[in-house]
């Protein structure tokens, strides 16, 4: 009934009526009823349509409040009209917690086992020095450094994204290189907030926890191919993301920062302005290019040959990461799922049709792990090999490896049926109903798609596009694409934004150079040994370089086990973190005077002489490394082998990735097993799904030239240096086809995809299961899922794209299951014979959401499980997640100015304390009803 009303809205009044529930009230309660009465609308009298002949009204469907919301309505007031006595008091409210476990165990109960700051809705985090309020509402996600809340900013009337890092010092660190390099990227590379960067507002210690305040995104590129069933999105949107991408990674190359970790999960899309942008995250991984010293580091499915081979690594790796996304994109599901990293060498190789070059397996660490050497010591031979370009090493089989390692490697399964790059793309189903000539304008993309991803997955990093190069492609740039592209040879530095120098502040460090200032007025506090943050210690490795609030030092319990921000000769110097702020890093001589910032001196006495990066001042801390320092997170005995600041040097395991190398900071270290994924069935794969599509597409299906000739718009593959680094190899042929493909459509192959070379029986065997190739997938996230969230975050994404067709129709904003909507939809985002995976209707267990807010539908409607007692996809108690967000009960006008203010700084940043300043070109957060999601952590594809 409530549901359906002639179109009055609940808030309007009726004057009449209230008139008449006034007189009929007692003279006794007539004053009390001054002050309150119920609402009109709740009484208002049934009046029936009596004449037969007038028009029907048009009912219409009225989305309102939650039943809860409405029920609970004015309770207060009627408690008290009920018994006068009664107060109500905020604090016996029971508390909602957002962090699991909800224990108090460590710092003084304010954290909990895995110094998580423990929160929850309405938690308030302050700035002590702004004095600002953060309130928490909702969690977004959760990552190795600790959980993203989403926060209530009253000053600014906004919403932002709080990233709380557990309270341990080498997770502290760590985020302070992310709060540096981000500051710079943000400050001085992009003031204009054009390069797709996330934007940092803000930064402070709440509870010895660092918080740092981001604008506030929405999905990420993950959760979007989740939500469009693990089927590419449609190539004009991978076009989109890949020019906007590539304009970061353009940036990021032009500050000389290397993100090491690009992932679909750490680029999210951003609907707040149109049309729909995406912006990169997580840069806590980030080093500077001259400092690069973990060797672990990438998230495997996205890591590049040369991080896998523990060969030196540039900007270059991020490339080779934003090729895998882009493949990804497109094909809904990763490039290269290595289960291990034999097998995603493996898969490399197998794809791709090459190997890494000789020059880098000849000196690679982990060369002789994956390959066997079967040149010959003799001269002549090997330069007979060199001439005919053969390699001089072989990649181990599955049996040599196991014996060499003592284990057998995992291997997942074939999700392309061992099809090289280009059958894949080629083959990879066409959209339903496609006219003609829409197929060959596709089959025309994709060629260029392919050209595209040969020069970005590309295994010698010497030949792999730069960002800008790769920027002048046809594929993002949208111009015809006739022949294999052949892009300006680049200098070693060509700035793609302006040409922003550092300030090299003498003794500022890189602390300066980042727009943060170590010397915060008031901060430089002497050591306060109560606190974990301020122990004094010393530093046990004369001659090295520290991480002055970069990395945090962690050693393993080796003298810089507890130490973080050393730096220094261990006779001169003594290293400690204040707490105080995140610039709070003090070095202290032992005679006590504070030397970061202030003492062009103590310069001389670092004997500092590297590095001129971003964040590096040659005259001042130079050894000291945004992100990266030899010193930390190994033993010192370990130290020797790193040579200082040599650019492309490799070293110990980043602290995020270290738990297969000892650091605890790994992944799995941090704490959780939510997110792991259950395999669960994909009702299609690629190959059914194409032989269905072959059939109801009537071959729409691309052919590929097994026999190495095209037909139509063939295009040669092997041509192109930048292709080829190693394909003449007799040893690294191509497996099917050659690189010779048609252009993916030809009128003459339209019944022929059995006859393609495309061995079907193979491919049923090779179902693109996501529980086989995500580690984490689990039914349980999707059931945690909100599905209302899903389906207006895509309308709005749709909308935003100025798509014609919603993924998801309008009616899903009332409640209506996401499954079905997306399937019966005309999605044009999607293509619709990608593999599917469809969910059965699954039984509506969850109880109602109690927010309170906005209408929500629980997702556990449309999933295949019950979701009664499944955990949240975070590990936490089934807490139910209300939507605080774009739908959250303020007034439009209220998603206003977001005025945060810049960290404090000397000389780099704004001050926090100017209201009137904005960060970048957004200051108008536009209400939106797209929810944030909670990501996906791969700790397993980390591994
Ligand atoms: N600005 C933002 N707006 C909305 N959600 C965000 C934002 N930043 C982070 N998140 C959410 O929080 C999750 C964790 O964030 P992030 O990746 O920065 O953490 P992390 O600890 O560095 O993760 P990782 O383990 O991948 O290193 C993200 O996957 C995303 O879902």
């Amino acid at each position: 009934m409530d549901e359906v009303c002639t179109g009055r809205r609940e808030e309007e009044s009726l004057p009449q009526e209230s008139e008449a529930s006034e007189s009929s009230t007692s003279a006794s309660s007539s004053s009390r009823l001054i002050s309150w009465r119920p609402r009109a609308l709740a009484f208002r009298p049934c009046s029936p349509i009596l004449d037969t002949n007038a028009k029907p009204q048009h009912l219409r469907v009225v989305v309102r409040r939650p039943l809860v919301a409405r029920l609970t309505k004015d309770i207060v007031e009627i408690y008290q009209i009920c018994n006068p006595k009664f107060h109500y008091s905020e604090e016996l409210n029971p508390k909602r917690f957002l962090t699991s476990p909800s224990t108090g165990l460590l710092n003084d109960g304010c954290d909990n086992a895995n110094s998580d700051l423990i929160l929850t809705v309405n938690y308030s985090l302050v700035n002590s020095d702004t004095k600002r309020r953060y309130i928490v509402k909702d969690i977004l996600g959760h990552g190795t450094f600790g959980q993203v809340a989403k926060c209530w900013v009253e000053e600014t009337n906004s919403f932002v994204a709080v990233k709380i890092i557990k309270n341990l010092p080498a997770y502290y660190q760590q985020a302070l290189v992310e709060v540096s390099i981000l500051t710079t990227l943000n400050k001085k590379f992009d003031p204009e907030d054009k390069h797709h960067i996330v934007r940092i507002y803000d930064y402070f210690v709440y509870q010895r926890h660092l918080c740092i305040a981001f604008e506030l995104l929405e999905t990420n590129l993950y959760e979007l191919i989740k939500l469009n069933h693990f089927r590419g999105l449609s190539l004009s949107i991978v076009q989109l993301f890949s020019k906007q991408i590539l304009r970061g990674l353009a940036l990021m190359k032009d500050a000389g920062i290397i993100h090491c970790d690009l992932k679909p999960e750490n680029i999210l899309l951003c609907t707040s302005v149109k049309p729909a942008e995406i912006k990169i995250i997580d840069f806590g991984s980030a080093c500077m290019e001259d400092r690069t010293v973990y060797s672990y580091i990438q998230s495997r499915y996205y890591r590049s040959p040369e991080v896998l081979l523990g060969y030196q690594y540039t900007t270059a790796i991020d490339m080779w990461s934003f090729g895998c996304i882009v493949a990804e994109l497109f094909l809904g599901l990763p490039l290269f799922p290595g289960a291990s990293e034999f097998d995603l060498l493996r898969r490399m190789i197998k794809i791709l049709g090459g190997q890494p070059p000789d020059y880098i397996l000849r000196k690679a660490k982990n060369t002789s792990k994956f390959f066997k050497f079967i040149g010959s010591i003799n001269r002549e031979e090997r330069e007979e090999n060199h001439r005919s370009n053969c390699s001089m090493y072989q990649v181990l089989t599955e049996e040599e490896y196991a014996a060499r390692e003592s284990k057998k490697p995992s291997v997942g399964k074939e999700y392309f049926n061992h099809m090289n790059l280009e059958a894949i793309v080629t083959k990879y189903p066409y959209r339903k109903n496609l006219a003609e000539e829409e197929l060959v304008k596709e089959s025309q993309v994709r060629l260029a798609l392919i050209d595209f991803l040969r020069g970005l997955v590309e295994f010698d990093p010497a030949k792999r596009w730069s960002p800008l190069q790769a920027s002048k492609h046809p594929f993002v740039t949208g111009e015809p694409f006739t022949c294999p592209y052949k892009p300006v040879p680049e200098t070693p530095h060509m700035p793609v934004s302006q040409n922003v120098k550092v300030d090299h502040h003498p003794a500022g460090g890189h602390w300066f150079a980042a727009g943060l200032s170590p010397n915060i007025s008031g901060r430089n506090r002497g050591v306060m040994p109560n606190s974990p943050h301020y122990q004094l210690m010393s530093y046990v490795h004369p001659g090295s370089y520290g991480s002055l609030g970069s990395h945090g030092s962690y050693s393993e319990g080796l003298g810089l086990g507890s130490s973080y921000g050393s730096y220094g000769d261990s006779s001169n110097f003594h290293a400690f973190y204040s707490p105080a702020g995140p610039s709070g890093m003090n070095i202290y001589a032992q005679s006590g005077i504070s030397i970061l910032g202030n003492s062009p001196d103590t310069r001389r006495i670092m004997q500092l002489s590297h590095g001129n990066g971003i964040g590096f001042s040659p005259g001042n801390f130079a050894p000291m490394s945004l992100g990266s320092s030899p010193s930390q997170f190994t033993p010192p005995s370990s130290y020797s082998q790193i040579s200082a600041g040599s650019p492309g040097q490799y070293g110990p395991p980043s602290p995020v990735r270290g738990n297969c190398h000892g650091s605890p900071l790994g992944k799995m270290a941090s704490g959780s097993n939510y997110n792991r994924r259950k395999n669960w069935a994909f009702q299609g794969n690629f190959q059914s799904q194409e032989t269905i599509s072959s059939s109801s597409c009537q071959g729409h299906i691309a052919d590929i030239n097994t026999s190495g000739q095209s037909e139509g718009n063939s295009s040669s593959f092997g041509s192109q240096s930048h292709r080829q680094p190693n394909t003449s190899t007799s040893t690294w042929r191509l497996q099917q086809g050659g690189r010779n493909i048609t252009s993916g459509y030809s009128s003459s192959h339209m019944h022929t995809v059995q006859g393609s070379g495309y061995d079907k029986s193979e491919a049923s065997n090779s179902l693109p299961d996501p529980g086989d190739w995500d580690p984490n997938y689990s039914e349980e996230l999707l059931l945690q899922e909100d599905s209302s969230d899903m389906s207006i975050m895509t309308s709005e994404f749709m909308k935003g794209m100025h798509l014609s067709q919603p993924l998801v129709s309008s009616d899903t904003l009332i409640g209506v299951g996401i499954s079905s909507r997306i399937s019966n939809a005309n999605v044009s985002i999607q293509r619709h014979d990608g593999p599917v995976q469809s969910f059965s209707p699954g039984e509506a267990g969850s109880s109602p959401a109690i927010h309170g807010y906005a209408q929500m539908t629980n997702h556990s409607y449309f999933m295949p499980h019950s979701a009664q007692s499944s955990p949240s996809r975070l590990g936490q108690q089934p807490v139910q997640r209300h939507n605080l967000g774009r739908s959250a009960p303020f007034r439009d006008g209220e998603w206003s100015h977001l005025n945060v203010q810049a960290p404090q700084y000397s000389g780099g940043l704004r001050s926090p304390g100017s209201k009137d300043i904005h960060w970048g070109r957004r200051g108008n957060y536009s209400v939106s009803n797209a929810p944030a999601f909670h990501g996906r952590k791969d700790y397993g594809r980390n591994a």
